[in-house]
């Protein structure tokens, strides 16, 4: 049975107070729904705080991404190796960072290595643009991403990571996918990772759905048997919103 994992992604959001806040509400309205494994994914300085203030809960801490190294004179960057202590997931090839930042197949390879290395758990960030949809190429998109990434992985470190489908196009635009396109490109990744894996070990994988995820829609995501979960951003700064969605995921996954 793959366990339901509900994150939030807060992205370049919140002031200290506002983080120390929406924690500490999360903190009591999320205890009820331990059928789900829930994530915060705050800014990196308020990972620590965060961390005392959810001391004790089972909810857990995630991070946005990775240096591709471990230690060194790299200016401002954030290891794996300092996150893995505190935070359960980090996020690799996030959208944003693939296309605003810039970061390669390549680089986001070598982050998700760092992740693994270090004894977290990547939560993979695949989708395609809304011109690659447009031209019928999202799966071939999503193939190369997954190809890339896994390349030089072990299987077993590929069951330790979860994957984000968060097609770019239905990202902070309020134009979510359909549960259809979702439910499609799940089994496509499956069916893709079991060539490295095989398909039994594939069936064990998690893939989340991203993108204007919010309490209204998440029901036609949850509800699919090949969805297990959601990464959420705008609605994550809610507590009302994500504390919905991890109800209705709790509710729908029994
Ligand atoms: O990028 C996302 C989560 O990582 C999705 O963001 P939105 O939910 O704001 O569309």
């Amino acid at each position: 049975m793959r366990k339901p994992i509900v994150a939030g992604n807060w992205k370049m959001n919140t002031s200290l107070e506002e983080a120390r806040a929406l924690a500490g509400e999360l903190r009591s309205t999320l205890s009820a729904y331990s059928t789900v494994e829930r994530v915060l994914i705050p800014p990196f300085p308020w990972i620590v705080p965060l961390a005392d203030i959810l001391d004790g809960s089972d909810i857990v801490l995630g991070a946005q991404d990775c240096a591709v190294e471990d230690q060194g004179a790299f200016t401002g960057e954030v290891s794996a190796r300092m996150l893995a202590p505190l935070c359960r997931y980090i996020i690799v090839g996030h959208s944003e960072r693939r296309h605003i930042i810039g970061e390669t197949d390549e680089v986001v390879a070598a982050k998700l290595r760092a992740v693994l290395r270090n004894g977290a758990r990547p939560i993979l960030c695949v989708g395609e643009l809304l011109e690659e949809r447009e031209r019928g190429e999202a799966r071939a998109v999503v193939e190369r991403q997954l190809q890339s990434a896994f390349a030089d992985v072990e299987a077993a470190d590929v069951l330790r990571t979860v994957i984000a489908y968060e097609p770019v196009w239905a990202i902070g635009t309020g134009r979510a996918a359909t549960p259809e396109d979702a439910r499609e490109m799940a089994n496509w990744i499956r069916e893709v990772l079991a060539r490295h894996v095989g398909a039994e070990a594939a069936n064990e994988i998690r893939v989340q759905y991203g993108g204007s995820v919010n309490a209204d829609n998440a029901a036609g995501f949850l509800s699919l048997p090949e969805i297990d979960g959601a990464l959420v951003g705008g609605a994550s700064l809610k507590a009302d919103q994500f504390t919905q969605i991890v109800e209705r995921a709790a509710a729908l996954r029994l």
